[in-house]
């Protein structure tokens, strides 16, 4: 199902005070100079997504604030998507009782924020990703599971699940009163949501790493493998086993949350993180379209938005071709940012051009 974003709307959001911004279903390229507002547009499309956004910022720092003040403003985003066979507004804004919260609507109708999901799927990448393979094992994880969650969203409420059981094992272990029959519930249900996620990563990742034989030629193949998968039948007994190293350590040294994506490039034959910083960002970025590219074949599921966060500037010209090529070929609505304004040149026919200045959206170049 084809889905475009046709008009986006924020109102006190980060810098913007008020933004209507009509991309009319096309893609854009956002640039401007540093702090000009460029990743806030890209994170207000973000929160049109569960969860917290790109930054995985707390929901009271969204709204708008002066250097001053201790406290954002309410903020609302809003947003108008049109598909083949539907046209919707979705938005989404501060509970005005309580700014952490917020709600959900569609067309106008209060919602969860998972029915999000039923209307725009978002894949995205920013400038902290490309550190991804570098970084702590639970970091990498979870942005795997993000890529998991855009193709079956059942996956964040199981992991969510798993993580609200194992917090309070844990408790109950370092803290006391160990109850037995309590701890034996709650690793039972570790043992159901843990099998279900071992099982949605693993589906996850043969389907990704056939999308990347498959596709993006100018990328370096990445070979995917998913560590510490225990197998579902021996993950009850070993929460058991656990327990009293647990108590001991203070932390949960068992299960599928230390389980960890390990990257390798075919080609230079080493494992990503020994890979340089520009290797490792067309690495990051092969997995990221090859999501766009599978989710996009699926006819079951809106279509994908990506959301490109000064990714363009940090590829060699023929990456950076291919990556224009690519999502052009796929009609997949991207929106990148940048600084440099003649990055343009090579989307000019396929993409808006924006210039963003002050908060504002200045310039429309076609
Ligand atoms: N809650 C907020 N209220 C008002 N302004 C904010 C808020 N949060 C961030 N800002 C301001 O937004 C600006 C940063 O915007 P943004 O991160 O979108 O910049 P950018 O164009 O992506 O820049 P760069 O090229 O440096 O990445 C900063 O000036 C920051 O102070």
């Amino acid at each position: 199902m084809k889905t475009y974003i046709h008009r986006l709307s924020l109102t006190d959001f980060r810098s913007y005070t008020s933004l209507d911004f009509d991309l009319a279903g096309r893609s854009a390229y956002l640039f401007g100079p540093n702090g000009a507002g460029k990743t806030n547009l890209l994170e207000a499309i973000s929160v049109l997504s569960p969860g917290r956004g790109l930054r995985g910022a707390a929901l009271a720092d969204l709204g708008r604030k002066n250097p001053d003040e201790a406290k954002g403003r309410p903020w609302g985003v809003a947003a108008r998507l049109l598909s083949e066979d539907d046209d919707i507004n979705i938005g989404t804004g501060s509970d005005p009782r309580d700014l952490n919260k917020r709600g959900v609507r569609l067309d106008g109708q209060n919602v969860s924020a998972a029915r999000l999901l039923d209307h725009l799927r978002l894949v995205w990448l920013t400038p902290a990703q490309d550190r991804i393979f570098l970084e702590a094992r639970a970091e990498r994880l979870r942005f795997f599971d993000r890529l998991v969650f855009a193709d079956e969203p059942a996956h964040a409420s199981v992991v969510n699940a798993y993580e609200k059981a194992l917090r309070e094992r844990l408790k109950l272990l370092v803290h006391g009163p160990a109850d037995d029959g309590w701890l034996s519930v709650l690793e039972q249900r570790l043992t159901e949501s843990g099998a279900r996620m071992i099982a949605s990563r693993q589906r996850a990742m043969i389907a990704l790493q056939a999308e990347i034989e498959d596709h993006h030629g100018a990328f370096p193949k990445a070979d995917l493998a998913l560590l510490g998968a225990d197998n579902p039948d021996d993950l009850l007994d070993g929460y058991r086993r656990a327990r009293a190293r647990d108590a001991a350590a203070g932390r949960s040294l068992f299960g599928p949350h230390r389980m960890d994506l390990s990257v390798f490039h075919r080609d230079k034959n080493r494992t990503a993180s020994d890979c340089s910083t520009g290797e490792q960002k067309a690495l990051v970025l092969n997995m990221i379209l090859a999501q766009g590219s599978r989710l996009s074949r699926r006819s079951d599921l809106p279509n994908p938005v990506l959301l490109l966060d000064e990714v363009a500037a940090h590829l060699d010209p023929v990456r950076r071709a291919a990556l224009f090529d690519e999502t052009t070929h796929l009609r997949l609505q991207t929106l990148f940012t940048g600084t440099d304004e003649n990055l343009f040149d090579a989307l000019r026919g396929r993409a808006l051009g924006v210039r963003i200045d002050g908060g504002q959206l200045t310039e429309f170049v076609d």
